[in-house]
């Protein structure tokens, strides 16, 4: 992208502020956060996904499209332990029902990010945005030649998201939308869904789970006898890929870890049982994108949420 687009003026760098330090090596996310310019070295960048549609077209809570702004300002003040550089590259929203457009838009944005080698952490909105982001590393690897890359999805979410799209396309279709896409161009379909909770998929959904192949781990499997296997598990996921793509949906946490979502876990998954798993991910040499879903502010209870994601993000963060 060339230096003298609008783009970096377009970026709002308000929301990164917090507290100084005098001490050398105090220095915390929000002064080190650069507006992406076009020009800087590879690092990651942060893309907001500000999205209520897919949510409002899954009858769910509407309010994720304010979570690119939460997430920020938890992330601000956080303490800063990387090397490689952070940028922010600003927001895509989402006008009113036009969720397909947003999609495009945030997917058109992240194929230059990812063609320029930054490691791009989208900030939802809904899980609509798994298409979103889907769409932008696929033209992202269709551009660089590949023919039939091996791309790995690893969602942690209480929820497939397999939803039949021939209904409605929404924040519930995602992954059954990619298995579309990848059979259209030939690619496999490889998704690893991991902390369902079977009281909130429906039959019909546990089916196409298993139709499509996907590693399936429920949220009663996250128990400290079993991580290890859960662990050689994803390590066998993830040999079998060359890309990886990850999701989280925060609504995978407990709801008193993570209230501020549209549909808060009756039991969840806890973060220091996903974190280890999490880390292996960024630490694969594999991870090309991630992004985070479904943070609503206007349910969170003391920035509950919102702190979390921030955790998450730094810890996807944590080794460049
Ligand atoms: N992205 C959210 N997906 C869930 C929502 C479930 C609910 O609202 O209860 C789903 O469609 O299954
Ligand atoms: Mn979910
Ligand atoms: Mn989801």
């Amino acid at each position: 992208m060339p230096s003298d687009t609008p783009l970096e003026n377009a970026i709002d760098m308000t929301p990164w502020k917090g507290r100084t330090d005098p001490e050398p090596h105090s220095e915390r996310w929000h002064q080190k956060v650069q507006p992406l310019n076009g020009s800087g070295a590879p690092g990651c960048a942060l893309l907001g996904f500000a999205c209520d549609a897919g949510v409002a077209r899954n009858q769910g809570r509407v309010g994720a499209a304010e979570g690119p702004a939460a997430l920020r300002q938890a992330l601000a003040p956080l303490a800063w332990h990387r090397c490689g550089p952070a940028y922010d590259a600003g927001d895509v929203r989402c006008k009113g029902d036009a969720m397909e457009d947003a999609q495009q838009v945030l997917a058109d944005r992240l194929t230059p990010l990812l063609d320029a080698g930054h490691r791009p952490i989208v900030l939802g909105g809904g899980h609509e945005i798994a298409y979103a982001s889907w769409t932008g590393l696929a033209q992202h690897l269709a551009g660089r030649g590949e023919t039939a890359p091996r791309v790995g999805i690893i969602n942690f979410d209480a929820h497939f998201d397999l939803r039949d799209p021939a209904h409605v396309r929404s924040s519930g279709t995602p992954f059954s939308q990619i298995a579309d896409d990848s059979q259209q161009r030939g690619w496999p379909f490889r998704y690893a869904c991991l902390g369902v909770s079977r009281a909130a998929n429906t039959r019909a959904l546990f089916n196409r789970a298993t139709e499509l192949g996907v590693l399936v781990r429920e949220d009663r499997d996250f128990d400290t006898r079993y991580l290890n296997a859960i662990q050689r598990d994803l390590e066998r996921f993830i040999a079998r890929c060359d890309h990886l793509y990850l999701t989280i949906d925060l609504d995978v946490l407990p709801a008193a870890e993570a209230p501020g979502v549209s549909a808060p876990a009756a039991r969840g998954v806890s973060l220091a049982l996903i974190e280890p798993l999490i880390e292996r991910i960024r630490d694969s040499g594999k991870l090309r994108l991630a992004d985070l879903a479904e943070l609503n502010p206007g349910h969170d209870i003391d920035g509950r949420t919102a702190r979390v994601a921030a955790r998450l993000v730094h810890l996807l963060t944590l080794n460049d």
